[in-house]
């Protein structure tokens, strides 16, 4: 099996609607801190599980500099942006997403 992990830093806004009151449902930002896990058994024509440049437009440009709210049609907490990110990303079967160093979320399949 080949494995291959990309670590992106996306800034982005977010709040969050939540089922409680929180400072979290203000519109806030982070230096998000993503690593993108992708595996493979077989390499494809080009030698590369998937190419590196590949998941970064996937990921950064979808999300950097932007409101989560404004591109994301579901709560975008740090576990719902894993959960979105391996099914986005090619042969990608988990994804760890870091608000900052105290507050991670991973989702794996
Ligand atoms: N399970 C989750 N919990 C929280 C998420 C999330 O995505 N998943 N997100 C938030 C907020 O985005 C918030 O910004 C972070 O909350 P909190 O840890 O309370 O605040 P700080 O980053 O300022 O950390 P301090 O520990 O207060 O320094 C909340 N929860």
């Amino acid at each position: 099996m080949y494995y291959v992990e990309k670590t992106l830093e996306i800034s982005a806004s977010h709040k969050l609607n939540l089922t409680y009151e929180s400072k979290c449902e203000n519109l806030h930002g982070h230096n998000w801190i993503i690593t993108i896990y992708c595996k493979s058994a077989e390499l494809n024509e080009d030698g590369m599980v998937i190419d590196f440049t590949h998941i970064k437009k996937l990921v950064k440009e979808k999300m950097d500099h932007h409101n989560l709210n404004d591109i994301f049609d579901f709560n975008p907490s740090a576990e719902n942006i894993a959960n979105w990110i391996v099914n986005t990303v090619p042969k990608c079967y988990k994804a760890k997403v870091k608000e900052s160093e105290g507050n991670v979320a991973i989702y794996e399949v």
